[in-house]
């Protein structure tokens, strides 16, 4: 049996990234590997309620780092740990590097308390001693201006989409800090290119980590 691998996906609100998820996904249905695809929050019923509040329902910068990763919890219980146990591709659109990026840089949110929330929320069985991390992040880097240029009248924002350009300007420092902070784990893309050179540097940073 193969062993599982878990990739996320992170950028800002545009940058890019949903639309390669698939791509990659048939990439590795294409080397035979079962292939679960995801996101967050969302992923089971439950995290896509949670998630329709999170998106839409106006609350403080505590509720919203809770409901992250409460949504996380059943998430990482009823779908990623399964798939991970089975041997499968898990690839999930944002992860908690979403949380440290939006809540903490973006909200201003005690990074302590996330910290202490995720050893809580990604302790699971398989792993005594450790906690569930990503094996690879896929980082789309992209310019703020760039990215809200996709997105104007792309669709109607949620609270999130409607902030302000210096929010996503925090959300992407976050985001350089915590590839800084783990090159290891961080693949950076540089997501301001057109859609093919991104896809290519998508495939070669999963191949680069020998899991394609
Ligand atoms: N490389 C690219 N060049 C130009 N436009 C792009 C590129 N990649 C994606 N887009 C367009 O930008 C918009 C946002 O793309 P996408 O939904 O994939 O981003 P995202 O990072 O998943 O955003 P969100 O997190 O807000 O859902 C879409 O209209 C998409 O077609
Ligand atoms: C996981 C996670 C997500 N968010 C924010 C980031 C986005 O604005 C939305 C998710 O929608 P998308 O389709 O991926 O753009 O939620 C967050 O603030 N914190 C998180 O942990």
């Amino acid at each position: 049996m193969s062993q599982g691998v878990f990739l996320s996906f992170e950028g800002i609100d545009g940058a890019g990234k949903s639309s390669h998820v698939e791509a990659l996904a048939q990439a590795f249905r294409d080397a035979g590997r079962a292939v679960v695809l995801t996101r967050e929050p969302g992923g089971t019923p439950l995290a896509e309620q949670l998630r329709a509040l999170a998106l839409n329902a106006p609350m403080d910068p505590l509720t919203e780092a809770l409901l992250m990763f409460a949504a996380r919890r059943d998430h990482l219980q009823s779908v990623i740990e399964p798939a991970l146990a089975r041997g499968d591709v898990v690839l999930c659109d944002r992860f908690t590097d979403a949380t440290f990026a939006y809540q903490g840089y973006g909200r201003g949110f005690d990074l302590a308390v996330l910290e202490a929330l995720e050893r809580w929320v990604q302790t699971v069985d398989a792993l005594p001693g450790a906690l569930r991390q990503p094996d690879l992040t896929i980082w789309f880097d992209v310019p703020v201006a760039i990215a809200a240029q996709r997105l104007a009248g792309a669709r109607v924002p949620d609270r999130f989409e409607s902030q302000p350009q210096a929010f996503f300007q925090r959300v992407a420092d976050g985001y350089a800090a915590r590839a800084a902070a783990q090159p290891q784990r961080f693949a950076r893309i540089d997501g301001a290119q057109d859609r093919d050179a991104v896809r290519a540097q998508v495939l070669a940073a999963v191949r680069s980590k020998g899991m394609l």
